[in-house]
């Protein structure tokens, strides 16, 4: 089933005829895990963002054929501030409110879901800590886990892991490797991780500026070993 169709998107964010995504046409199925790579700048991020609709789309139409509540987003780690007056229980909770039914109270349900979550992120420990006391990848979890509330059929994720430790880092891409095996969630993830992209990715595509590959990784191998790979 298909989620998501990219039709000749291009995206500017002043002058019109600078763009920082062009031309971009592919589409995202169900269960899928696609990993966009790019060197800095290459337009990851203004695509993911005109797929969530915070950047505006200049030219082109993306086709969500899922709820917006079926569509989850989760950004580079840029710590939440100390203050923030929420704690990981409550911020997990919120992730059960749904836009098109919104209710003034939680449910018994909405709160075994966020109970349910926080198990499955590692993150119960610190369900009465304040979410912004927490390590970045403490935080990235505890956020991951808001998202799952909404019982999403896709994730986007922008770099999620972009400056966490390598043991954070692992065990992140490892929930996210069983969220999309067991749970069918489909992935869509701007990654500078070649490692993950190896061990996880069934599909990469690169971009710059445009799409400039689009398959397997191994296919993806194969145009490096030929000397067609784009760097990253
Ligand atoms: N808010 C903005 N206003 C103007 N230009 C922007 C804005 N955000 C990004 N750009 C420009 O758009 C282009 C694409 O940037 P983008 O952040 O999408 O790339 P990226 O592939 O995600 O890069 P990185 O790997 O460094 O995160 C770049 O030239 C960047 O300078």
């Amino acid at each position: 089933m298909e989620l998501l169709t990219i039709d000749h998107v291009s995206i500017a964010y002043e002058n019109e005829r600078n763009f920082a995504v062009e031309n971009v046409s592919f589409s995202v199925s169900g269960g899928e895990y696609i990993c966009l790579i790019g060197s800095n700048g290459s337009g990851k991020s203004t695509l993911l963002k005109g797929i969530t609709g915070l950047v505006h789309v200049t030219r082109g139409n993306i086709e969500r054929h899922v709820k917006p509540d079926e569509v989850a987003y989760l950004s580079q780690n840029h710590g939440i501030g100390q203050n923030f007056p929420a704690t990981v229980y409550e911020v997990v909770l919120s992730g059960t409110q749904r836009r098109d039914k919104w209710r003034p109270f939680y449910t018994r349900e909405d709160k075994k879901t966020a109970r349910q979550a926080m198990e499955l992120f590692g993150v119960t420990e610190f369900k009465n800590r304040r979410i912004g006391n927490l390590s970045g990848g403490q935080q990235q979890r505890a956020l991951l886990a808001r998202a799952f509330c909404r019982r999403p059929k896709l994730l986007l994720l922008d770099e999620p892991c972009a400056g966490l430790d390598p043991v954070i880092t692992k065990e992140f891409y490892e929930i996210l490797y069983r969220l999309n095996k067991d749970e069918k969630i489909a992935i869509l993830m701007a990654s500078h991780d070649m490692e993950q992209v190896e061990n996880y990715a069934g599909r990469v595509i690169v971009m710059d500026q445009t799409v400039e590959f689009d398959g397997t990784i191994q296919q993806w191998r194969e145009k490096i070993s030929e000397g067609g790979g784009v760097h990253v």
